[in-house]
């Protein structure tokens, strides 16, 4: 496929790599490689091997370690364990940046340029749901498919927002222990994944890329607390949108500095020489410090290639200098408590927001506080307002075993699980305000798809489980109605098992949710799976 490189690309790749260029070059011929990335929310890498038809046959990443190797022609989307979120396919070199991230459970993190989700579902298989995880976007289209894959993953502690990092940085300025900074680039490591890049590499010419992510950068680096990490990573090669941006930033940020990155595996170091040939003065400290960079090359490992660089802050001394707008940042004082959402009398919601979450449609009412604890002995709630709706519903379909921390937020009929602590998103546009656990009509609750996957099977009150080869689970995939035996449904706790068999029904595959059914005591399960989640 060399050959249809453009040619201003090899030209210039010739003139940085000198020698190198040949075994560069001779990657592009070599056979693709394929990632997916196990995810630890559900499960580990090893248990997945066991179950998974695949587990004998991938090969670990070297500095991934829940990510693997498949072999092509595996097609590990079509599987029901994909349904089940046990995994996402992402390409082995782009796994290194959150690797790099040294997130642990507890962290406030920020994934700015965060569509399609891959590296935010890793970071928050990291944190273990415990605390924060903001994914953001710019682009409205592309921030579906990034919650839609949070919420496949079965996330439970991130909001998505769709925002230029201008309107972030004055509300989380020096809030995040940890951020990450994957930016849009010319994309000239995803030519041999994707030939469609190749004509996209004009457009996205590497000025263009280059403003940009020295704008974001800038951002990034105002809502970075003191101590915290900053890993900024790309997929293309172009010193400009590597080396020089971060030869810029420690310029320009004294208290920014690179954290050297070791080169095991065969990452390569960043190339100060490039940058300095691309115009940047350097001193020798600042050349040291690019040195500490990393590159990952086709030609030097099994990835199609990306450029990360590890920085910190050591202080805020130069914050005042970042133009950022001052604006009130208010810290809602409920948001420091931590509360079991679950037959919680009381639960206080905030205003909605002016736009609601999906930008205008919900908008707008201020819930009361509600009382959690009414509703009639038959179960059915007598009430309209979503979040008694939402405890009701908690209290009637999920086991002893469920207990989740967060504030309840309500934007019109949706009802949310938001994560602790964050300050106040008023006049952000939110796609998703947390975990979004359903939708409240008059009298009663439909849980989300979202609730179902982050959800584990001993959660529900019902459940019903199917190994994946059964044909049941495509049938339910597909959208289909089951038909099932009374003793299949599984309580999730002792003391649900006084409960009526009729009602919502957690459908698992090998343990694993895989979305709602209504059980009405005829045998028949009426399928709950949403249109936009089914088998294609
Ligand atoms: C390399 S992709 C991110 C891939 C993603 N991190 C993942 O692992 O799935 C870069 C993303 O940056 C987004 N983007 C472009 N300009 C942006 C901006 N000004 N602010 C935030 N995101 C931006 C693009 O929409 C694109 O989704």
């Amino acid at each position: 496929m060399s050959g249809y490189l453009p040619i201003a690309f090899t030209t210039k790749m010739k003139s940085l790599l000198g020698e190198e260029f040949d075994r560069f070059m001779s990657s592009y011929e070599d056979p693709r490689v394929y990632g997916i990335r196990i995810n630890r929310l559900k499960l580990d890498a090893e248990d997945w091997r066991s179950l998974s038809p695949m587990g004998e046959s991938v090969r670990p990443i070297p500095w991934a370690p829940d990510g693997f190797y498949y072999e092509e022609g595996a097609r590990p989307g079509k599987h029901p364990h994909y349904h089940a979120g046990l995994y996402y396919i992402q390409e082995p070199s782009a796994m290194a940046p959150v690797e790099l991230l040294d997130v642990r459970p507890g962290h406030r993190v920020l994934d700015l340029c965060a569509a399609p989700g891959g590296k935010s579902t890793q970071i928050a298989a990291k944190l273990q749901g415990i605390g924060v995880l903001v994914s953001n976007d710019n682009a409205r289209e592309r921030t579906k498919a990034l919650a839609k894959n949070i919420e496949l993953a079965g996330v439970r502690n991130a909001v998505v927002l769709n925002e230029e990092p201008s309107a972030l940085a004055p509300v989380f300025r020096e809030w995040f222990d940890r951020i990450l900074v994957d930016a849009p680039c010319s994309g000239e490591g995803m030519f041999r994944k994707d030939e469609s890049m190749i004509a996209e590499w004009e457009k996205h010419s590497i000025e263009r890329c280059s403003a940009m992510q020295r704008h974001i950068l800038r951002d990034a680096a105002a809502m970075l607390a003191p101590g915290g990490i900053l890993v900024y990573s790309t997929c293309t090669f172009s010193p400009e949108e590597n080396e020089v941006q971060m030869a810029e930033l420690l310029a320009e940020y004294p208290d920014f500095k690179v954290l050297p990155v070791p080169h095991p595996y065969g990452w390569k170091p960043g190339r100060p020489d490039w940058a300095g040939e691309a115009g940047q003065e350097l001193s020798a400290e600042q050349s040291a410090s690019l040195g500490g960079t990393v590159r990952l090359w086709p030609h030097h490992i099994e990835g199609e290639g990306h450029y990360a660089a590890v920085l910190t802050r050591t202080g805020s001394a130069s914050v005042e200098e970042l133009t950022i707008i001052e604006a009130a940042v208010t810290t809602d004082e409920e948001n420091g408590r931590k509360k079991k959402v679950k037959g919680n009398a009381g639960a206080t919601l905030r205003a909605a927001e002016k736009r609601g979450p999906r930008g205008g449609k919900d908008s707008g009412k201020l819930n009361k506080a509600a009382d959690a604890g009414r509703h009639s002995g038959r179960g059915q709630a007598e009430t309209s307002d979503p979040a008694e709706l939402w405890n009701a519903f908690a209290e009637r379909e999920l086991s002893q075993a469920f207990a989740c921390t967060g504030q309840v937020q309500c934007f019109g009929s949706r009802v949310y699980l938001q994560p602790d602590s964050l300050p106040s998103l008023d006049g952000l546009r939110v796609v998703r305000a947390g975990w979004y656990v359903g939708e409240a009509g008059r009298n009663k609750f439909e849980p989300s798809q979202a609730l179902a996957m982050g959800l584990r099977q001993s959660e529900a009150v019902r459940s019903l489980n199917f190994g994946s080869e059964d044909p049941n689970v495509i049938r339910y995939l597909k959208g289909e109605t089951i038909f099932v035996h009374e003793d299949q449904i599984r309580f999730g706790h002792e003391e649900d098992a006084a409960k009526p068999l009729k009602g919502y029904v957690l459908v698992c595959t090998d343990g694993y949710p895989i979305g709602w059914g209504k059980y009405s005591g005829d045998g028949m399960l009426k399928n709950e799976l949403p249109a936009g989640w089914r088998w294609m």
